[in-house]
């Protein structure tokens, strides 16, 4: 089986690409097999500076090629936020539920139609020495006014996808890997093969 390295430590976002590279025969390594490496600090001001910089340095690291992924939650109400900084959005310890309270509590006087927001996922391809490519994708949906669901991670619970009538979080790992941000970009990076192989 292909081998294709991750530069991620998200067990979540970890769980998605094992289940969607599986299907194109791929098996998937992450930064969890390379404990000793340091961590990157994600300054950039888009997705695509902090996804070129996880990918540019574990493919330096590793010497061959490696994919990023740096994604987050926009919101409109929001001016966008909390956007590149989803991952701290609560603070320095990465809460997934502080971070998804964070954002309901500043919405707690926006009404349902004016919820409107979007996942966003940039993925980066790196390979020492060459141009490092980019593969977007964006899932359209509201921020829900409480958090309903257990599966996924990160805000799924807060975000609903309104012709489901479910959050992200009340989907099976397949229905979110049919039409997450995640899964387009990755439809956009696989169908450009002969770009980045
Ligand atoms: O940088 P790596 O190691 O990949 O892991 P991370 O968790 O720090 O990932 P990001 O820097 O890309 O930050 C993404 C943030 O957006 C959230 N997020 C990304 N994809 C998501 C998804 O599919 N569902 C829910 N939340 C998501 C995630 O929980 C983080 O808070
Ligand atoms: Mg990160």
């Amino acid at each position: 089986m292909k081998e294709m390295v991750i530069a991620t430590k998200n067990k979540g976002k970890i769980a998605e690409f094992q289940q969607m590279f599986a299907k194109a025969g791929w098996e998937v390594k992450s930064l969890l097999d390379y404990p000793e490496l340091p961590d990157i600090e994600e300054d950039g001001v888009t997705f695509a500076e902090n996804a070129a910089k996880k990918a540019e340095v574990l493919a330096t690291h590793l010497n061959q090629m490696v994919i990023a992924d740096d994604s987050g939650l926009v919101v409109d109400a929001l001016d966008g936020r909390p956007g590149v900084y989803s991952a701290r959005y609560a603070g320095e310890d990465k809460s997934d539920t502080a971070n998804s309270e964070k954002v309901l509590k500043e919405l707690v006087d926006i009404p349902g139609d004016d919820r409107t927001a979007r996942f966003v996922c940039c993925l980066a391809v790196a390979k020492p020495n060459r141009e490092t490519f980019f593969y977007e994708g964006a899932c359209e949906g509201y921020i829900a006014m409480r958090a309903t669901g257990s599966n996924g991670f990160g805000y799924d619970p807060i975000f609903y996808l309104p012709e489901l009538d479910k959050t992200m979080a009340q989907l099976t790992a397949e229905q979110k890997n049919e039409r997450s941000h995640r899964a387009k970009a990755l439809k956009q990076l696989l169908a450009k093969k002969e770009e980045w192989s």
